[in-house]
């Protein structure tokens, strides 16, 4: 079989097992048997199990082992119940995979050895060829395989953010290298985020075709900027990925932390799904979107480290928020803190099923 009818069968068997999950039904803004629930950074340090399978291999070189990329997507789902799986890797691998010299850090995030701020470095961001990571192609059959019917969704950097750590160099609390050149410079400013669109869409295309049932863009770090600076400078690259993959008919979530006043935006970029971090009740986050988007959320991941009946609480109010919704993912409203007790995720899962089902 050729590579190309190799792939698409793999993807039709894998979408259609998935097809009437309550994950891909919820993003779809179908009747649901329960609320779907799943966990950004579900797959972690929160875990054991992750800690153990981690011990003495780089987080980047694990992105690129199929077999433990699959157990460690695998462990979430196992051990809670939630109704989709992530597929474990990071924003920055289609970066280190074009060859870009960076690193992950333990307890700091990517840092990137040869910062990108002129017209020349440009250069380093070459498009991604699917070959580029054959390692996430491979990861995601042997996975949709053991999934059977839950879905696994399929992620990626979104322009802004990933442009964010190739400037900046590393994190940043202020993005002011980001912002100058964003403001100093539009016109390279323009064309490294058209390559940063080019990279994620290829990303995501890659992961859709794999088998994938939905994707995610993260747009973590947007919500530093203004809704206006949004629109100019942010919102025509990620609108282009989401466009890359429209054809492929999968849900795609659109999730920054600190988005309050750019939720509308991002749901007008391409988005099925808009994730709300904790900040906006979900009503108000669906009044501020308007009709036609699910969306996901959004519980705050500090929550969890209160006693249960808190955390009910807590939960029983994200739902009453979400009762007029045409389309519900409960989720955090940001990743799983890796301190977190495994068996308060567990329950929440346990907890959110029992209070929605129908
Ligand atoms: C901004 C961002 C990054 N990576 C990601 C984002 C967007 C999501 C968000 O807003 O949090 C996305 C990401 N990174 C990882 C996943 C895996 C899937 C999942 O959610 O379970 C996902 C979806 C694995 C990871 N990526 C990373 C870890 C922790 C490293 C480890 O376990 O050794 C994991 C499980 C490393 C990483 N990579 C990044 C950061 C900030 C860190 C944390 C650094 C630290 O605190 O140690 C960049």
């Amino acid at each position: 079989m050729s590579e190309r009818s190799h792939q698409q069968t793999g993807r039709t068997a894998a979408h259609e097992a998935a097809h009437d999950s309550a994950f891909l039904r919820a993003c779809r803004r179908e009747p649901v048997p329960h609320t779907p629930v799943w966990f950004m950074r579900q797959a972690g340090r929160s875990l054991p199990e992750y800690r153990k399978v981690r011990e003495g291999v780089p987080m980047l070189e694990s992105c690129m082992r199929p077999e433990l990329v699959t157990e460690i997507t695998l462990q979430p789902v196992r051990r809670h119940g939630v109704d989709a799986a992530i597929f474990f890797s990071d924003i920055v691998v289609p970066l280190k995979a074009i060859g870009i010299d960076l690193d992950i850090k333990p307890g700091v995030g990517p840092v990137v050895a040869d910062p990108v701020r002129t017209r020349a470095d440009l250069d380093r961001l070459r498009p991604l060829e699917p070959g580029d990571v054959a390692y996430v192609t491979e990861a995601i059959g042997m996975l949709t395989a053991e999934l059977g019917a839950t879905p696994l969704i399929g992620f990626a950097g979104a322009p802004f953010t990933l442009a964010s750590y190739l400037i900046e160099g590393g994190p940043s609390r202020t993005y002011e290298r980001t912002k100058a050149m964003m403001y100093g410079d539009p016109q390279l400013w323009a064309d490294l985020v058209g390559r940063l669109s080019a990279i994620t869409s290829a990303f995501l295309r890659v992961q859709i075709e794999a088998g994938a049932s939905a994707v995610q863009l993260f747009d973590s770090w947007a919500g530093a900027l203004a809704p206006a600076d949004y629109r100019r400078y942010v919102m025509p690259a990620s609108s282009e990925v989401f466009a890359s993959v429209a054809g492929y008919g999968v849900p795609r979530i659109h999730f920054g932390v600190g988005t309050g006043e750019l939720l509308a935006l991002m749901g007008e970029a391409g988005a099925d799904v808009v994730g709300v971090d904790w900040r906006v009740p979900l009503d108000e986050a669906a009044r501020r979107i308007g009709p036609g988007k699910a969306l996901q959320g959004n519980l705050d991941p500090t929550v969890l480290f209160a006693p249960r009946e808190a955390v009910e609480t807590k939960t029983d109010e994200v739902l009453a928020a979400a009762r007029d919704l045409e389309g519900h993912v409960f989720n955090l409203g940001h990743g799983v803190m890796p301190s977190t007790d495994p068996d308060a995720l567990t329950h929440l899962v346990e907890y959110v099923h029992e209070r929605t089902a129908r």
